[in-house]
């Protein structure tokens, strides 16, 4: 643990509900769900949503439709409606569907890099390379993703200097931050810990998020270590949707109401409007038939 912390004054969400939630569940929502979903999130305060993903849908059927959602959805001034985009043709799909900012993803394991993306690690980052070329030619802003970086379900153990070594290789090509991907959910504030203790005096914490799913209910005290450590971007999931479709038993990431709760304890800014979330969630579980992954939803609900 860092010697001495001060908690920052606020924390960005970046809430990835309608693409990580939804590319891993069962029931397909309707595009009309979707843009409500997407719509519903930022009404309630949410500054950054991750709209949807342009990715092959014959590995991801559930973001099939993501052009359309784009281009339906009312935006919000000041809300940044994200896509993922792993190489040249996602990229040509998301501007043309109006995405406001992309991502790109690359793992700190090769054999999820291989499931996932079909490709090694350094073939993913020559991939992204014309992306980022693309992307800064049409003053679009890129968000790095790295997975596993606690644990992956292939190859058990993750070191961290593999870790740094792909989130370095994203930032040195143009991405403004990475986000660390506890993919399984494996990662506890130990482990956390000692990754973060290489990672930000690297790269320093203002270039690095949080993205935790909660397969071992383990998030919540791992975004507490990361926010010791400075770090003040966090990645969540309205209701807790989701898991990841190359991770089998993985869980959804953290819900974002949890986060949003634990925040205001630490009285740290978010700008959301709980109730106001708890709501849209709650109308988002009804519509896939299945309950919410978010404790704080459910005490209210009770
Ligand atoms: C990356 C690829 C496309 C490579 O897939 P590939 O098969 O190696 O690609 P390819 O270039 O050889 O092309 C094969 C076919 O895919 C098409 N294709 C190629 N690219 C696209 C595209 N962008 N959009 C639409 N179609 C595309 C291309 O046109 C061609 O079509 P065909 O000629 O056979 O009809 C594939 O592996 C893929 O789509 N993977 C999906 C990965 C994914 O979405 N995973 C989930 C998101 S990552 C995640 O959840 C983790 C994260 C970010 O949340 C952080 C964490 O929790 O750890």
């Amino acid at each position: 643990m860092t010697e001495s912390f001060a908690y920052p004054k606020s924390v960005s969400i970046v809430e990835v509900g309608p693409r990580d939630g939804l590319q891993n569940e069962s029931t397909p929502l309707s595009t009309q769900d979707k843009v409500e979903l997407v719509e519903g999130l930022a009404n309630a305060g949410l500054r950054y949503v991750e709209t949807g993903s342009f990715v092959n849908p014959r590995w991801i059927p559930q973001m099939a439709d993501s052009g359309e959602v784009f281009q339906r959805i009312s935006r919000l001034p000041g809300v940044t409606y994200a896509a993922l985009t792993p190489n040249m043709k996602g990229f040509e799909r998301a501007m043309k569907a109006g995405a406001s900012e992309v991502a790109v993803f690359a793992a700190a394991s090769e054999s999820f890099s291989q499931r996932n993306i079909n490709c090694s690690i350094s073939e993913s980052i020559d991939r992204f390379h014309p992306v980022m070329e693309a992307a800064d030619a049409a003053g679009i802003a890129v968000r790095g993703y790295v997975s596993c970086v606690l644990g992956c379900p292939y190859e058990g153990e993750i070191q961290a200097q593999a870790v740094l070594e792909v989130s370095q290789a994203l930032l040195d090509m143009g991405c403004y931050e990475v986000s660390l991907g506890d993919t399984i959910g494996t990662g506890t504030p130990g482990s956390m810990d000692r990754l973060l203790n290489v990672l930000v005096p690297e790269l320093t914490p203002g270039k690095l998020a949080l993205h935790c799913h909660n397969s071992y209910g383990q998030a919540l005290a791992n975004i507490l270590v990361g926010l010791q450590h400075g770090i003040s971007r966090i990645d969540s999931s309205v209701a807790g949707l989701g898991g990841c479709p190359y991770a089998t038993g993985a869980s959804g990431n953290v819900a974002t109401e949890d986060v949003v709760y634990m925040l205001q304890g630490l009285d740290i800014e978010t700008g959301v409007d709980l109730d106001a979330l708890i709501a849209v969630g709650a109308d988002c579980c009804k519509k896939l038939e299945r309950s919410t992954q978010s404790a704080v939803a459910q005490a209210r609900a009770a």
